[in-house]
């Protein structure tokens, strides 16, 4: 243990005191010899100085370690003498050696010597303390410094820290904004691809409409009719695709620019990544500079250790006299303490650095994986984009291809049109040409014509004790036209314009009558007459049987051509309106077949429910009946329905009016009225299908008041019928108009360019023969017209008289 109270000089002559201090004035001396700097070698020259001088006092050169001599005192070069402590026991231990203690002035001289050497002595310690003090000063000087050293290595420490920090947050900052460019990077991408997604679905479409521009061009090459709906449709498909061309061509550009500033954005982004580069090798060497610095501050550490060991140890020694020195080493302990502390966190913090670097290198190394596969995806859309400029060039090309292609057919169009425009003049003059050959035709044929058909026998037919009535010439001039009626072994032959026998089928009949059809498609007013005694086929020959097609009557087939040559003629650009009328003439009123108050047939209420149904004529030849119900139609199926409209009112009147029907005159007529937009031709024609009222024998029928009547009002009508087409067909002035309705509903129809057509409908049964023969002396008569035959020889003498007609 040191002893408690060091900072006392060695005035006592404690040996072990002295000799802890002569082990510390040693290792002083050893530190002096390695510390002090080289201006004061004087400690360790005087200590050896003072030795030599001490010796010199004792009188020896080298005294053993345990003389008990006086002490040997040598001066220093300063008059200071340095003393052993075994001097200084030495010294302390002396015992005056009087020989004669009363002589006291050798005692004095011996006191004063003794006090001499004491005052030597602690001169010398004297001396030594100021050394000790002067020491304590460099010492503490040495601190200052090394703390100075330490403050400025703990300012430069946090003046690194901070550069790390401001580089940090420059990094990150620079991290953010790759990151940020990173995103519109992506973003980029993203709208590159929808731009290349977009543009290859606008490429399918247009490819799409290629081929329908050159499905439509094939189409146009095969139907010439539609050329001119294919001529709209290819200059929409052209503007369509100029459109197309031109929105793809502002596309490229727009997608060019975009890959302009793409790589404009890459170079950037590269720029950046230089920098970022840069600024990893700037904080690398910064990294290594800090490294040398910290191994510097630990050498400095070392070193300061090294030193605070040293001083540690040197306070120990100066500890019991230098305890300010103790506590201020303490101070310089706990300072490097918080130095070795700081030096720590210094260190946590460069390890910190050191992984946030890391975390840098490797956000700096995703960042070039990331600008590396932003190149290549770059480049991926710059191929792309190169195989999207081949396509539209390929497009382009085809679209040049399918322009050279549609101007060619344009052209071929254009000829086409050209050609068609000259078809069209020549199908014009054709048709014109056609009309008139088909009317010169008929006209030949004869405008009145008179058929006769024979039905075949019934069952329910009377056929008596004669069995053939009716016969058919074989000879070559009437083979066809003529027909003999046998009456009571009389043979009355008659020759018309055609006979049909029993065999004939609606089919044959409707061939002679088709002709007549196309008349009325003509802008003719064609008239086409039944005429014939009860149950002798008109009704047959016009409507057919009820739910047979092919025993279907001239009317629905008549209806039937209509319609069908109305499709027909609309390709060459004929427009027909159609309108149906259907009326009856019974005892000389007109009953509307098609009215839709008309419920059944009431004789007892006034007729037509106060409907006049009054015939007109206009200046242009037209007949209009006031009232008349007319139904514009658009198809052969809702004449049909109007037909069975009109069979029904009829067949409800047949059973109500004890057959009243097969007495009435039937009128079907069909308005026709066509116009052809590009000749601008019109055309009114006007078909009458009529199916007159059965002719009667008086006789047979009986001689009641009404049926009297009936029988006169229609034997009124069909000879003011035949008088009427006589006259017309004559061209006489005088129209002998008997006040019959039927004639005067019929009389702008007849005559002139008019075609009317008779067929007298007979019986073969043997018991209406006389009905028969009446039917075709009419018949006769009515073609006597058209022959040229004078009236006044048509006059044939019926069996019954009140049938004769003229
Ligand atoms: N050419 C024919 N072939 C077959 N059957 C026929 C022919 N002509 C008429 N008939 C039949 O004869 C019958 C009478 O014919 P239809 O009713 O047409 O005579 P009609 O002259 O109209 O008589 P009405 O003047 O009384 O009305 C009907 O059953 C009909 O089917």
């Amino acid at each position: 243990m040191a002893p408690t109270n060091q900072n006392k000089p060695p005035s006592s002559p404690s040996s072990s005191k002295y000799m802890v201090d002569e082990m510390s004035l040693d290792k002083k001396r050893r530190i002096g010899v390695m510390r002090l700097p080289p201006k004061q070698p004087h400690l360790g020259q005087a200590a050896r100085e003072g030795r030599q001088a001490f010796a010199l006092v004792n009188g020896t050169q080298d005294p053993p370690p345990n003389s008990n001599g006086p002490p040997s005192i040598a001066s220093s070069d300063n008059g200071t003498i340095e003393f052993t402590k075994e001097e200084v026991d030495a010294l302390l231990n002396e015992r005056l050696r009087i020989k004669n203690k009363y002589n006291v002035k050798e005692k004095c001289d011996l006191m004063s010597e003794y006090i001499r050497k004491l005052k030597q002595c602690l001169k010398w310690f004297q001396q030594l303390e100021g050394n000790y003090v002067a020491e304590q000063q460099n010492l503490k000087n040495l601190l200052e410094s090394a703390e100075k050293k330490c403050s400025d290595m703990e300012n430069l420490m946090k003046g690194k820290e901070e550069e790390l920090n401001s580089i940090i947050v420059e990094l990150r900052k620079t991290v953010e904004a790759l990151q940020e460019k990173y995103a519109k990077e992506e973003s980029a991408k993203l709208e590159a691809l929808d731009f290349m997604s977009k543009e290859k679905e606008a490429r399918i479409t247009a490819e799409r409409l290629q081929a329908s521009v050159s499905d439509e061009l094939k189409r146009a090459q095969q139907d010439r009719d539609s050329c001119t709906q294919k001529i709209q449709s290819l200059n929409d498909m052209y503007k369509r695709l100029q459109e197309y061309n031109t929105s793809l061509q502002h596309y490229n550009s727009k997608l060019q620019s975009e890959l302009a500033s793409t790589n404009e954005t890459l170079k950037r982004v590269e720029k950046e990544k230089a920098a970022v580069v840069e600024n990893l090798s700037t904080l690398r060497g910064h990294y290594t500079s800090v490294q040398e610095q910290l191994t510097s501050s630990r050498a400095s550490q070392d070193e300061a250790l090294r030193q605070k060991e040293g001083l540690k140890s040197e306070v120990q020694c100066l500890r019991g006299e230098l305890q300010q020195v103790r506590d201020e080493r303490d101070h310089q302990s706990l300072q490097l303490q918080a130095i070795t502390k700081d030096f720590e966190t210094q260190k946590e913090q460069s390890g910190k650095s050191m992984a946030e670097l890391n975390n840098l290198t490797t956000k700096s190394n995703d960042l070039e994986e990331k600008c590396s596969s932003q190149g290549t995806l770059i480049r991926r859309l710059q191929e792309q984009l190169s195989s999207a400029d081949k396509r539209l060039q390929m497009s382009d090309m085809s679209a040049h291809e399918a322009r050279t292609e549609y101007e060619h057919q344009k052209n071929l169009i254009y000829e086409l049109q050209n050609r068609l425009v000259e078809a069209e003049g020549k199908i014009v003059e054709g048709e014109k040409l056609r009309k008139k050959l088909h009317n010169t035709i008929l006209e030949l044929k004869g405008n009145i014509r008179v058929f006769c058909r024979v039905r075949p026998l019934l069952s329910d037919d009377d056929v008596g004790t004669e069995t053939k009535v009716v016969s058919f010439p074989t000879s070559m001039e009437t083979h066809g036209r003529g027909i003999d009626l046998s009456q009571n072994g009389q043979k009355h032959s008659f020759t018309f314009d055609k006979v049909f026998s029993p065999e004939a089928s609606q089919e044959d009949v409707f061939v002679e009558i088709s002709q007549l059809v196309q008349s009325a498609l003509d802008g003719y007013k064609v008239c086409v007459f039944a005429y014939g005694q009860t149950g002798s086929g008109k009704t047959y020959t016009m409507m057919g049987k009820p739910g047979t097609s092919d025993q279907r009557g001239l009317i629905p087939r008549t209806l039937e051509q209509v319609f069908a040559t109305k499709q027909t003629l609309q390709l060459q650009g004929w427009k027909y309106e159609m309108q149906v009328s259907m009326l009856e003439i019974y005892n000389e009123t007109i009953r509307d077949l098609l009215s839709s108050n008309r419920t059944g047939f009431d004789a007892s209420r006034a007729e037509n429910n106060g409907k006049q149904y009054a015939i007109k004529h206009d200046a242009n030849g037209n007949t209009h009946v006031s009232d008349l119900t007319v139904v514009d139609v658009r198809s052969s199926k809702e004449v049909s329905y109007l037909l069975e409209q009109a069979a029904a009112s009829r067949s409800v009147g047949r059973t109500q009016m004890n057959e009243q029907s097969s007495r009435s005159h039937f009128v079907f007529t069909l308005r026709i009225s066509g116009i052809n937009e590009s000749t601008e031709q019109q055309v009114q024609g006007i078909l009458n299908l009529i199916d007159l009222a059965g002719s009667e024998r008086l006789s047979k029928s009986g001689s009641t008041g009404d049926r009297l009547k009936e029988t006169q009002a229609i034997n009124k009508s069909l000879s003011s019928l035949s008088d009427v087409i006589f006259a017309l067909a004559k061209k006489e002035e005088h129209v002998p108009f008997r006040n019959s309705k039927l004639t005067y509903l019929l009389q702008p129809c007849l005559g002139g360019d008019s075609k009317t057509l008779m067929f007298a409908n007979i019986s073969p049964d043997p018991s209406s023969v006389g009905e028969s023969l009446c039917s075709l002396r009419f018949a006769a008569r009515v073609n006597a017209c058209e022959i040229g035959i004078p009236r006044r020889q048509t006059n044939v003498r019926s069996t019954d008289s009140r049938l004769s007609i003229g």
